[in-house]
C-alpha cells in the first residue's frame, strides 16, 4: 500500500488527528512494527516503522509509544526503538517506572508453578515451547503440528488457565497466563493523561489490542486501526506490517504540515 493507497476514510481520520494541538501515536510491536515469525527472539522491526515512530516522537507537541505484550527489556532490545518514544511492556502493565501492580512473592510463587506446568505441557507436545516474562508465561504452538498445537492449547486451557489468580489471554498461536491483570487500554489512558493528548492513534493486530481500541473514541478524534484479519472493534483496518509503516509515515508527514515544523 502506498500513501495514496490508504483508504479514504482512514486518510481523513488521520489528517484530522494530525491537526490536534497535542497528539499521541502508539503502536503494538509483534504483527505491527514487526512481521510475525516462527521464533519470538527473531522478531526484528520494519526499519521504516522504527524511523517513522521515532520521527513522530521528535515532532512538536507529539508523543509516540510502542505498547507491547513483550517484557519491557526484551521490547527495548528487539525493537531498537530509541527515546523519546515511550516503550510499555507486558501488555500495558510494565512502564519504565515499574509494573502498574506490584509483583508480590505470592505472584512470583504462582508464576513459577505456571511455568513448570506449561513446560510439562510443552514437553508432551513437540514443537511447542514456553516463553517466560516477569508477570506471565506463554505457551507458543506456532511450530507444532496442528494436532499437537490444539492438544497443547487445550491442556493449558483446561489445566493451569483455570487456577485461581490466573489471567488468561489467547493470542496468535499462543496462550498466555499472567499473575496480574494487564490492559493496553489502561496504558493508553496513562500515556494520554501524561502528555495531555487531544487525540490518540493506535495500531494493533492481536487480541490484547482490542483492550486498547476499547479505550479510544472516534467521536473525540481518536483513530483505532486493526492490522490484518480477525474480529475487531477498531474503526479502521489495514493489511500488514508494511501498511503500518505507510500509515506511520503518512501521520508524520501530515503532522509536519500542521505543526509547521
Ligand atoms: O503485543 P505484541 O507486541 O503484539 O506482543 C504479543 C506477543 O508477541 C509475541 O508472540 C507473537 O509473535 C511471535 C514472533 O513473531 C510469534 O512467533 C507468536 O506466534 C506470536 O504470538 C511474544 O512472543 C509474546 O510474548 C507477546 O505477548
Amino acid at each position: 500500500m502506498s500513501a495514496t493507497g490508504i483508504p479514504a476514510d482512514l486518510r481523513e481520520s488521520l489528517t484530522a488527528a494530525a491537526a490536534v494541538p497535542t497528539l499521541l501515536v502508539a503502536s503494538d510491536y509483534d504483527g505491527c512494527m514487526s512481521p510475525l515469525v516462527s521464533r519470538p527472539e527473531d522478531a526484528v522491526p520494519n526499519p521504516a516503522s522504527v524511523a517513522a515512530i521515532e520521527a513522530a516522537a521528535a515532532l512538536a507537541d507529539t508523543a509516540a509509544a510502542v505498547v507491547s505484550g513483550r517484557e519491557l527489556a526484551v521490547l527495548a532490545d528487539l525493537s531498537g526503538v530509541k527515546g523519546p518514544v515511550t516503550l510499555v511492556g507486558s501488555h500495558g502493565s510494565e512502564f519504565d517506572t515499574g509494573f502498574v501492580e506490584e509483583i508480590s512473592e505470592a505472584h512470583r510463587e504462582l508464576l513459577h508453578r505456571l511455568i513448570d506446568e506449561l513446560r510439562s505441557i510443552a514437553a508432551d507436545h513437540p514443537g511447542s515451547r514456553v516463553e517466560t516474562k516477569p508477570a506471565s508465561t506463554v505457551l507458543h504452538v506456532r511450530n507444532a503440528a496442528p494436532a499437537d498445537a490444539d492438544a497443547a492449547l487445550e491442556a493449558a486451557r483446561s489445566g493451569p488457565a483455570r487456577w485461581p489468580g490466573v489471567h488468561v489471554t489467547e493470542g496468535k498461536e499462543v496462550i498466555e497466563l499472567a499473575v496480574i491483570e494487564t490492559s493496553k487500554g489502561h496504558a493508553l489512558d496513562v500515556l494520554r493523561d501524561r502528555v495531555g493528548a487531544d487525540a490518540v492513534i493506535y495500531l494493533g493486530d492481536d487480541v490484547t489490542d482490542e483492550k486498547a481500541f476499547a479505550h479510544l473514541d472516534s467521536e473525540r478524534g481518536d483513530v483505532s486501526i486493526k492490522v490484518g484479519a480477525g474480529d475487531t472493534i477498531a474503526t479502521h483496518r489495514i493489511g500488514d506490517t508494511d501498511d503500518v509503516a505507510t500509515v506511520l509515515e503518512f501521520i508524520v508527514a501530515r503532522r509536519r504540515e500542521s505543526t509547521g515544523r
